[in-house]
């Protein structure tokens, strides 16, 4: 009943995580409840993509502890569908068989593909099967819901519609997200919280809320990424793959 009870959707304690000798995520600690949807920005190389698969439980930590109360769900930049399955197949694995394909049928309907179930991955626009792949996570019922830049690879109209849609989502599944993305105004179109990464650990956190304008966020976060001087953030496009004039 109380949702002050309930567990978060993923606590991390003090993780770290190493490639041989370089410590890549060093003390790191984050919390994302339930309904929550983060965001996960840093420098490229900074340790987004080893936290995220640390998270997923994919790859083994050196330190910390890493609880998540359910098997997360990930979407990666590429689809990763299996081009043998039909759709609905696709969507499916890992399933109990029984009602596995009235269950695909509704999250495929829920990403406006219920009429394609019996068609193949090669028949898809990389929309197409990125909304697949969104709809074989979510039909897992994650509490816990991993994007490592999910949208990077599409063009901006499809990008702004994938939002859209992940929006739609997220507010009638309410997993906690964790969305790894280098594009700064995706993170403000979608996040509760704002998390930088930087030296292995979170260094920066904006809330975003009514009292916070996107416009005061935006400045903020180019000033902590140290992407453009000050008298020219308002009017620049805000992506991480600049560098310092
Ligand atoms: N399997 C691996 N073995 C050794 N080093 C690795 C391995 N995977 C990642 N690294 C190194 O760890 C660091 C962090 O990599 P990671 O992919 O997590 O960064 P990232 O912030 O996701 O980068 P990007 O934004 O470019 O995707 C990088 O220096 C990378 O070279």
């Amino acid at each position: 009943m109380s949702p002050i009870s309930a567990a978060p959707a993923v606590a991390v304690r003090r993780l770290v995580r190493r490639y041989g000798e370089r410590t890549v995520i060093d003390g790191l600690d984050l919390t994302i409840q339930r309904g929550e949807f983060v965001a996960l920005l840093g420098e490229s190389g900074c340790g987004k993509t080893t936290l995220l698969r640390a998270l997923a439980g994919l790859d083994p930590i050196d330190g910390g502890s890493v609880d998540a109360p359910g098997r997360p769900a990930v979407v990666f930049q590429e689809h990763r569908l299996l081009p043998w399955g039909s759709l609905w197949r696709n969507v499916s694995l890992g399933q109990p068989e029984e009602g596995a394909r009235t269950r695909a049928a509704e999250a495929l309907a829920e990403v406006g593909l219920g009429d394609r179930l019996d068609d193949w991955p090669r028949n898809l626009s990389g929309g197409q099967a990125q909304r697949v792949a969104l709809a074989r996570a979510l039909v897992q019922e994650p509490e816990l819901l991993l994007l490592d830049e999910p949208f990077a690879a599409l063009d901006a109209l499809t990008r702004l519609r994938m939002h859209q849609l992940v929006k739609e989502l997220i507010a009638r599944h309410r997993p906690g997200v964790l969305l790894v993305t280098h594009d700064v105004d995706e993170a403000l179109a979608l996040a509760d919280r704002i998390l930088l990464m930087r030296d292995g650990a979170i260094a920066h956190e904006i809330r975003l809320s009514d009292e916070v304008s996107i416009q005061a966020a935006r400045a903020d976060l180019l000033a902590q990424l140290g992407v453009l001087p000050a008298d020219r953030r308002q009017s620049s496009p805000a992506s991480l793959s600049q560098t310092p004039a």
